[in-house]
This record gives structure tokens, C-alpha cells and sequence, in this order.
């Protein structure tokens, strides 16, 4: 009943005048066929009685109008209709979306069943209010004609309604069940076309294009695509077959209910019992009862399962907040002492293995710290825990002494400034792709040029055929917005995988005034120039800032004033590069194994060459 209650609402919300045209016209629609039967009766009996033109005049004209009246109705419902259903789907996504930015963190994203659920209220969302206040117009509007007909038939006979009212509740009863069943196959398919979609993606994706030609296996990965469509079609077609079998019977007891009535009638005109305007009122009231009844089962049948499905969207607006944020959250002063990780433990979920198995750490204000470990120590975890993405399963982190849950998280995130490690390539230009760290300063073209040269990207940006305005796309045509979809004009360009760095820490620069500064990997594609220039710029821009480095290149943290190595989950070294290297452990062990890797290798002999060509070709 909430349902309803909800959609119905959200319907009203959308748009008050097309469902208010909506409603008039069904009623409009409901009531001409009645009429027009009973005009049609009237008109037939003036012209067999022999009543004159005054007889069959009026009853003419009203029939006349009833039939433009029907002529005109489905269309205006069916524009009312549409506008409605294109008004709701954008409320209904606009909330759905505005639900998801509420959510603080990042494990609903990460959770199958969560994303499945926000497939299902996106597909459902929008449609159901539509199809249920249609549904409920046109059951109701059903009703009006099916009681209009029903009465006309007790007009002639009194066990003609029960008989047709009596063959309709079977009807409604299978109905119901399918639409049950729909609503879970649906449900149950939503994971199942989730993957079609995701291999649909891959095909199509410029960048898996080229591993998917390289490693053939394009045929591979479309049959996984048609293997889920397969499956998919398979219980959908066990549905229609159902309903084939469900609807196949009940037309068949409709189309005996109407001979039997029609033979009656034909039988009962014989014997002069009824008027041969009376046959032509029951065969139209017979048809006219059939369909309205059938108009009623579809309705409700059809509201019922749409608001089974209505269920998700619900759910997902009703989503309880994947992190607790108190009430009134303390405001986040600037940092004036420093971060601190106290004994913090933290796994994915209770499922998962500990990630951080009591991590102690602080990050002095105005200090470097440089966090250093082996793949899958956990450095972009700790780096998404400073950020709130998650929070700890014990221990706490502490900005200021405050523990991080007590504060505002939005408020939190805009004293931090960030290039993660996965970070985003916007199909946007490239002054959007920079402007979007800091919005306030989306159209400072100043400030955003300031950034690119900062991080190195000034040159390549300028060199671009539209300048800061190029679409660093492939999908888009440049300008895509103002003109016709297909109309084409100039593509625009993607970048390197260095340049699109550049532009992650141009992006992460443009509000570099923040507290914090956290880089993770921000070099990590980088050429050696670029490297050096970059650090170089960072290091001046860090200078009295506290920022957290993580990276693998060593050489690169160096200077930090801090130097962290994360290993088994907890902090196993800590202190500067001179105090570490002195330690000779962990991180001695892998700078002098990387220095030894830039170290120039000795000139291969002739002898060694010989043996690698053997070996190669097997001589
Ligand atoms: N969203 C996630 N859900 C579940 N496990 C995750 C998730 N993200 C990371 N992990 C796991 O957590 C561990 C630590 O990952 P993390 O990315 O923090 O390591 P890292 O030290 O940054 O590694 P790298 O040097 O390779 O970047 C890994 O074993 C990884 O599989």
C-alpha cells in the first residue's frame, strides 16, 4: 500500500496537469463506450419502430460526438501518458542519484547485491509510478464501462453479469501469479544481465580493444555475453510459455461465455422476447464487459507487479548510511597539530582477511610522510581510510585529536586534496579534467593553467588542437552537446597514460591550499624528466604542508621527513632514509635493491650474446 501511496505521489510531484489530463481523459474514455452502445440501441430500435427522423436525430448526433470523443481520447491519453512517464523517470533519477551521493563511503559501490538493487530502482524506478497510475486510471476507467455494460445487462437478462463477472475471477487469480512471477524473474535476472552488460561493455571499449585483438579472444568473451543472454532468455521464455498456456485458457472461457450469450440472445430475438436493438446492446455489452474485465486484471495485474518491483527503488531510497555520521558533526577546524592512526585494524568486510592489523602512526602538521611497502601492503587502504572511504573496524584516526567519525565528511574531504592511485580520465576537456578538483575555480582559466604547469601539463595541453577546450574523449564528438547526436564533427583526442597523470595532479594542484595532501603513485607513469621536474615543483608546493606520499620509487621519497614501510599490516620501520638505511632492514633492503637496478649493467661479451642468440632459436 506504501507503494502505491509513493508512486502515486511522486506521479503528482512530476507533473499535476498531465495527470490531471490523464484522469479526465480516462473517465472520457470509460464512459463513450457505454454510451455509445446505448445510443447505438437507441438509434437501431427508432429506425425499426418507425419513429421518424425525430426518433433517430438526436440519438445520431450523440453518437456522432461520442465517436470523436473515442476518436480523440487515446491519443491525448497516450501523449499525457508518455509526458507523465518521461516527467517521473527524471524525478525518480534525479533522487536515486542524489540517495547514492548521500552514501559517505565506498563499500555500497563494491557490494554485488547493493549494485544489483540500484540496477533493478533505475530500471523501475522511473516506469512504475507510470504504469501504476495508468494502470489505476484505466482499471478504474475499466470499471466505469465493465459496471456501465454489466447494468445493461441486467437490463436483459439477470444471470448474464454473474455469468461474465463469474468467468473473470480465474482470470484475475492467474494473472496475479504471473505477475508474481515476473517481478522475482526479473529480480533473480538482474545479476544475470548485469555480466551481459559488462562483456556488452568490454566489447565495445576502446581500451580492452586492443588486449581482446592482441590475445583473440573477442569469440571468447561474446559467447560469456551470449552465454548470460542465453540464460536470461531461457527463464523468460518459461515465463511467456506460462503465459500462453494462462491467457490461451482464459480467452477460451471468454469466447464460450460470449457464444453462449450470443446464441441466447439471437434465440430469445426469435421468440420475440427481446427487440433487435437489444441483441446488438448485448453483443456490445458482452465484448464491452469482456474487455473491461480483461482491462481490469491487466491493470491490476500489472500495477501489482510493478510495484514488486517498485520495492528496490524504495529500498534504495530508504538505504541506512554505509558510515554513521552523527547529527551534528563537529566542524573541521585546519590542521594544526597532525593526523594520527591509533592502533587502527580494518578489513574489507568480515569476510575478508585484515588489511591493517593495528596501525600506529602520526603525521605531523607541515611534515612529509612517505609510506613504503611490498603490492598489497595496504598503502592505498590507509590512504582511503585518511580519506573516510571506510572506517576502521577498531582503533580510530584522529585529525586534531578529533576522531574522524565525529567530524563532517564532506567537510573533512574539502581539506583534503588527492591523486589516488586509480585515478579518473573524465571524457570531458581538458580544462574540465583539471577545473573539476576544486569547482569553485571550474571556469578560472588562470588558476587551472597555474595547475597544468605545476604538474607538467601546460605544454601538451596548449599544444592540443583546441587547447584547453579539446574533448579528451574518443566515445564524444567535440561540442557533442550542441549539436545533433549523429551529425558528427571533430572527434576528440585521448591522451598517454603520462599526460593523463599529469592531468590527475593538475586536477589535485588546483586546490593544493588544502591541509592535506595525499599522492599516491603520482609518478609512477611519468618519464624520468618528467619525474624529476615534477617532484621538484611538488617538493616547493609541499614545503610547510602535510602530505602523505606513497610510492614505489624510493628515490622519490627520499626527502620525506618521514619514511613509513607497512608490512603484515602494521607500520615495521619508520624514520627518515639515513636513520632507515642505517637500520638496515626492510626498505634497506629494497632501495639497494632498486638502486642496483638503475645501476649501469656491465657490457654483454660476445660469448653471452652468442648464447642468448643460441638459446632464442634453440641451437
Ligand atoms: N575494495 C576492496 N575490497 C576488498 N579487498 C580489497 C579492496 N581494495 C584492496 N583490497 C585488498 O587489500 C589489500 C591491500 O590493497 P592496497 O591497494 O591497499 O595495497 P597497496 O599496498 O596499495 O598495493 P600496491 O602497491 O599494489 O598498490 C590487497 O590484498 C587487496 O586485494
Amino acid at each position: 500500500m506504501g507503494g502505491i501511496i509513493e508512486a502515486l505521489r511522486l506521479t503528482w510531484r512530476a507533473g499535476r496537469l498531465h495527470t490531471g489530463v490523464f484522469a479526465v481523459c480516462t473517465v472520457l474514455g470509460a464512459v463513450a463506450p457505454v454510451a455509445g452502445a446505448w445510443l447505438t440501441k437507441l438509434l437501431l430500435d427508432g429506425v425499426t419502430t418507425g419513429g421518424g427522423a425525430g426518433a433517430v436525430l438526436g440519438p445520431g448526433v450523440a453518437l456522432a460526438a461520442a465517436g470523436l470523443v473515442m476518436a480523440l481520447v487515446p491519443h491525448v491519453l497516450r501523449y499525457a501518458s508518455a509526458e507523465t512517464g518521461r516527467r517521473v523517470g527524471l524525478l525518480a533519477q534525479e533522487r536515486l542519484f542524489a540517495v547514492t551521493e548521500r552514501f559517505v563511503g565506498m563499500a555500497r559501490f563494491e557490494d554485488p547485491a547493493f549494485l544489483n538493487r540500484m540496477r533493478m530502482a533505475l530500471q523501475h524506478g522511473g516506469t512504475t509510478p507510470g504504469v501504476v497510475v495508468s494502470g489505476a486510471l484505466s482499471t478504474a476507467g475499466a470499471a466505469v464501462t465493465g459496471l456501465g455494460f454489466l447494468g445493461s445487462l441486467l437490463v436483459l437478462s439477470p444471470w448474464m453479469p454473474v455469468l461474465v463477472l463469474a468467468s473473470a475471477v480465474p482470470v484475475l487469480g492467474l494473472e496475479l501469479r504471473l505477475a508474481r512471477r515476473r517481478a522475482a524473474v526479473y529480480w533473480r535476472l538482474s545479476p544475470v544481465e548485469r555480466r551481459e552488460i559488462f562483456f556488452r561493455d568490454l566489447l565495445t571499449d576502446a581500451q580492452a580493444a586492443k588486449e581482446i585483438r592482441l590475445f583473440g579472444i573477442g569469440a571468447h568473451l561474446r559467447e560469456r555475453m551470449s552465454a548470460q543472454r542465453r540464460r536470461a532468455d531461457g527463464e523468460n521464455r518459461r515465463l511467456d510459455r506460462r503465459e500462453l498456456g494462462a491467457q490461451g485458457l482464459t480467452g477460451m472461457i471468454g469466447a464460450a461465455v460470449a457464444g453462449g450469450a450470443m446464441i441466447w440472445a439471437v434465440l430469445a430475438a426469435a421468440g420475440g422476447r427481446i427487440t433487435v436493438g437489444d441483441v446488438s446492446l448485448l453483443v456490445a455489452a458482452v465484448a464491452g464487459v469482456q474487455a473491461a474485465g480483461l482491462a481490469v486484471v491487466n491493470g491490476i495485474a500489472q500495477s501489482h507487479q510493478q510495484l514488486l518491483l517498485f520495492t528496490h527503488y524504495r529500498e534504495v531510497l530508504a538505504a541506512e548510511p554505509d558510515l554513521p555520521v552523527p547529527a551534528h558533526p563537529g566542524k573541521v577546524a585546519p590542521l594544526a597539530r597532525g593526523i594520527e592512526f591509533r592502533d587502527v585494524w580494518f578489513r574489507y568486510s568480515p569476510g575478508h582477511p585484515w588489511i591493517l592489523r593495528g596501525v600506529n602512526l602520526t603525521i605531523a602538521y607541515g611534515r612529509t610522510v612517505g609510506v613504503v611497502g611490498r603490492n598489497g601492503a595496504g598503502k592505498s587502504t590507509l590512504v582511503k581510510l585518511l580519506c573516510r572511504m571506510y572506517d576502521p573496524e577498531r582503533g580510530a584516526i584522529l585529525w586534531d585529536g578529533v576522531d574522524l567519525r565525529d567530524l563532517d565528511p564532506a567537510e573533512l574531504r574539502s581539506r583534503i586534496s588527492a591523486v589516488f592511485q586509480d585515478y579518473m580520465e573524465y571524457d570531458l576537456t581538458a580544462a574540465e579534467n583539471i577545473g573539476l578538483g576544486d569547482l569553485a575555480h571550474l571556469g578560472d582559466r588562470d588558476r587551472i593553467a597555474a595547475a597544468a604547469r605545476d604538474a607538467g601539463a601546460h605544454e601538451f595541453v596548449t599544444a592540443l588542437p583546441d587547447s584547453y577546450d579539446t574533448l579528451l574523449s574518443r566515445l564524444f564528438f567535440q561540442g557533442d552537446d550542441q549539436e545533433d547526436g549523429d551529425t558528427g564533427g571533430e572527434t576528440g583526442v585521448t591522451l598517454s597514460g603520462g599526460q593523463w597523470q599529469r592531468l590527475a595532479l593538475a586536477r589535485a594542484h588546483l586546490r593544493a591550499e588544502r591541509d592535506l595532501m595525499i599522492l599516491d603513485e603520482p609518478s609512477s607513469g611519468l618519464d624520468a624528466e618528467a619525474e624529476h621536474r615534477i617532484h621538484h615543483s611538488l617538493r616547493e608546493r609541499r614545503a610547510g604542508r602535510t602530505s602523505v606520499l606513497v610510492s614505489h620509487r624510493l628515490n622519490t621519497l627520499r626527502d620525506a621527513d618521514t619514511l613509513v614501510v607497512l608490512a603484515d599490516g602494521a607500520v615495521a620501520e619508520q624514520g627518515t632514509h639515513e636513520e632507515l638505511i642505517a637500520l638496515d632492514g626492510v626498505y634497506a633492503g629494497l632501495f639497494r635493491m632498486q638502486a642496483e637496478g638503475y645501476a649501469e649493467p656491465p657490457p654483454p661479451q660476445a660469448e653471452d650474446l652468442l648464447e642468448l642468440v643460441r638459446g632464442r632459436f634453440g641451437l
